[in-house]
């Protein structure tokens, strides 16, 4: 019988030159792996430093909607690492190639209500499609079904689809608005990821499946969800950069998502690292509905301190 050999700990040289070794491609998740929102973490831009002189190729893949792909990398160069718009993947990214590549909406022509922030905005904005909702100002003040401008106004015809996403402005106008479009059996409910919570500073907060969540009861209706760990996300990033899944390494801090998504990708590995959401409890509990990683670390910098 063959004993089942569980995740390996990245605490020691060799298992970490071993880990980096092993692949050419290393595909990481941002919120826990590399930051707390505005907080690096430890070791990161030595750590990114360190593959990319060993001849590796990043990418970053972040259920972040919040923001645009051009938007983190200004986020990147902030803390004196350089990435490229196009190393980036975010989850309103997806959202938006959905909208345009499966639903078929109509650049020009269709619009989108977004229950979220600027991040999707951008990124339809840049595929041609009008958003509405998001930041308007108007979704700021309390809501009377009295005064509502949009309910005054009556909804937007030209709205074919919601995205739904982590939403930091979320009050019960974005909510009730966002409702009455999706009553609407024709408009179609995306939804840019599933995270119930992401941590942040040394507190977990409602993440974006969360907030998604309460306009789905409401609607009794059940959304796309293209972030990890929908395979489409990855496909696109494999054609996109023409990818040996075998040579690729996810690195999340999330089961359920990340390692889920390297997992059932058929990446060649996955490294958990328990700077986020996870346990080391988490971490090896075979007995839970999420499958384990190959790897799991203290920290993403764990591998430049053990390496260097
Ligand atoms: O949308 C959410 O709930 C959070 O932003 C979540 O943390 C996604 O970010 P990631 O960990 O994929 O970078
Ligand atoms: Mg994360």
């Amino acid at each position: 019988m063959t004993k089942s050999i569980g995740p390996v700990k990245v605490d020691s040289v060799d298992v970490a030159k071993q880990l980096v070794e092993q692949y050419d491609t290393f595909l990481f998740d941002c919120d826990g792996v590399l930051w707390l929102g505005s907080h690096l973490l430890p070791h990161i831009k030595e750590t990114l430093d360190l593959l990319v002189a060993h001849q590796k190729t990043l990418y970053f893949v972040t259920n972040n909607s919040t923001k645009s792909r051009a938007a983190y990398a200004k986020k990147f160069a902030s803390f004196g690492i350089i990435v490229s718009e196009d190393q980036i993947f975010t989850s309103g990214y997806a959202s938006a190639l959905y909208v345009r590549d499966t639903l078929k909406l109509q650049p020009g022509k269709d619009k989108v209500w977004v229950f979220g922030e600027s991040g999707i905005v951008e990124e339809l904005k840049l595929m041609g499609y009008e958003s509405l909702g998001c930041n308007d100002p108007r979704l700021d003040h309390p809501f009377d079904i009295a005064t509502s401008p949009f309910i005054a106004q009556g909804l937007d015809p030209d709205v074919k689809a919601v995205i739904a996403g982590l939403d930091t402005k979320v009050n019960y106008h974005r909510l009730a608005i966002t409702l009455q479009y999706l009553q609407q059996p024709d408009i179609k409910f995306v939804a840019t990821n599933i995270d119930s919570t992401y941590p942040n500073k040394g507190h977990i907060l409602p993440g974006a499946g969360s907030m998604i969540n309460c306009v789905a009861f409401a609607a009794g209706r059940e959304p796309a969800a293209c972030g990890k760990p929908n395979p489409n996300m990855l496909n696109a990033i494999v054609t996109a950069k023409q990818l040996n899944r075998s040579k690729c390494c996810m690195v999340g801090d999330r089961l359920n998502t990340d390692i889920r998504f390297g997992v059932e990708g058929k990446l060649g590995g996955t490294l958990l690292v328990l700077t986020g959401i996870e346990t080391e409890q988490n971490a090896l509990d075979a007995s839970g509905d999420h499958p384990l990683p190959k790897y799991y670390a203290e920290k993403l910098g764990d591998l430049y301190e053990l390496i260097n």
